[in-house]
């Protein structure tokens, strides 16, 4: 049976536990008396951090009086404890105490105490507002992540939903007109979908799109999150997990990022052939804590997350669409929000990275685990700086408007790779 989505109350109040096998059963004043006084004690703790639901209780009883404590986590964000105890001649005694304020106003609050292990208040925090400059004015301007998923790069959703099409998903930051692509849209602002990250930065497109790529219908993301921006991975990539059970089959997603291989140019596309998670090599993982099963095994292989047969596909379809000299190389996501030092980016060149960047990474893993399709390809927005002697900085800025002078061929990149992708069926 699936975990309740409310907070919930500890199983069984303690009066009726009381009530039923204690005091009835234990001092012989009943009729149906059972024996001798018996002690007990026991104690659970549920922590489910994908239902939000934090309680437990402990118990314990001598035979003639029963001392408990429970404990539950409020949605308003405070945590109820109520001590007790009880007997047979006095009856039940409560003492009921609070802790922590509650917050009732942002959505994401309710969803970062839910979700996350964090303090809810790095949520809507500074770097939120970072990354809708990045978005700039509605269609996306900077940043990979959000935009990537609304417009092009979120892959086929739904596609056992409706008649057997796929859906794809498109995610992205960048990349505003991506959400361009999508025809007959109808469009949800992040606020207005409960529980969902939530963007207040103005002029920016946090929005969730549903619509169609040519005839393959497709949610798009207008907007992503970052870990940087104080969201855990596990908010940052909750959204994949909302395409799985809208019924998308294709996550595809775009990015901007650096160009660590020397050869690299800014404007190129390169397609992702692997990853590599340096956070998660650090014990940084969306999928750590519970695994929640009904949405994959708890080991999850990532060796063939990226298949070649569509980097095939991608590669033919972005030619006939006029995309020059497309790359195919590795990606290797940081936390960010600092850019690479000289060495770093020299370290990464040894151990084979070819582009970097500050997202994708988690999201490609959360799609894995709950058995999407990934297509993910990055924009090379600037180049990244190997050498104590140049002069040059990568700076936010540039990054936004490369994305910005880029996005019309990347649409049509997308407006083609989609339905082809949903016909072959890859
Ligand atoms: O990966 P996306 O979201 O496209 O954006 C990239 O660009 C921003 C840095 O300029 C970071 O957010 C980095 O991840
Ligand atoms: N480093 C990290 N992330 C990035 C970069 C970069 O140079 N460019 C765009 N996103």
């Amino acid at each position: 049976e699936p975990p309740s989505s409310g907070y919930g109350t500890p199983l069984g109040s303690p009066l009726g536990n009381y009530g039923n096998q204690n005091y009835e059963g234990g001092n012989g004043h009943h009729d149906n008396d059972h024996g001798e006084p018996k002690s007990y004690e026991f104690g659970y703790q549920v922590k489910d951090e994908y239902t939000g639901n934090n309680y437990n209780r402990k118990e314990a009883s001598d035979g003639n009086q029963v001392r408990g404590e429970y404990r539950v986590q409020l949605p308003d964000g405070r945590t109820q404890i109520v001590t007790y105890y009880a007997d047979w001649q006095t009856g039940f005694h409560a003492d009921v105490k609070y802790e922590g304020t509650a917050q009732y106003p942002e959505q994401y609050n309710n969803y970062q105490g839910g979700y996350n292990n964090g303090p809810s208040g790095q949520y809507g925090g500074s770097n939120y507002a970072q990354n809708n400059g990045y978005n700039g004015g509605g269609s996306a301007t900077s940043s990979v992540s959000i935009k990537d998923y609304s417009s092009g790069s979120g892959g086929q959703y739904n596609s056992g939903y409706n008649s057997g099409s796929n859906y794809d998903s498109y995610s992205g930051n960048n990349f505003g007109s991506l959400g361009d692509a999508v025809t007959n849209a109808t469009k949800f602002d992040y606020k207005d979908i409960p529980n969902f990250p939530v963007s207040t930065v103005m002029g920016h497109a946090g929005r969730l799109l549903f619509g169609h790529i040519g005839s393959t219908p497709v949610v798009c993301m207008q907007g992503r999150f970052h870990f940087y921006e104080g969201y855990s991975l596990s908010a940052c990539t909750m959204p994949v997990r909302l395409m799985k059970l809208l019924g998308v089959t294709t996550l595809v997603v775009s990015n901007a990022a650096g160009g660590i291989n020397p050869s690299y140019r800014t404007g190129q596309i390169m397609l992702i052939k692997d990853q590599i998670n340096f956070l998660g090599l650090a014990g940084v993982n969306p999928l750590r804590g519970h695994n929640d099963e009904r949405f994959g095994d708890r080991f999850v292989a990532m060796n063939d997350v990226f298949d070649p047969e569509i980097n095939k596909l991608a590669k033919s379809v972005g030619e006939m669409t006029g995309l020059k000299e497309i790359q195919e190389g590795v990606y290797a996501s940081v936390g960010g929000p600092t850019y690479e030092t000289v060495a770093e980016v020299n370290l990464m060149r040894v151990l084979g990275v070819d582009a970097v960047g500050m997202s994708t990474v988690h999201e490609t893993v959360v799609a894995k685990h709950c058995g999407l399709k990934v297509f993910a390809f990055s924009l090379i927005t600037n180049e990244c700086v190997a050498s104590y002697s140049s002069k040059e900085t990568p700076d936010g800025e540039e990054v936004l408007q490369v994305a910005k002078e880029n996005e019309g061929k990347l649409k049509g990149f997308v407006e083609k790779m989609i339905p082809h992708l949903a016909k072959s069926k890859l």
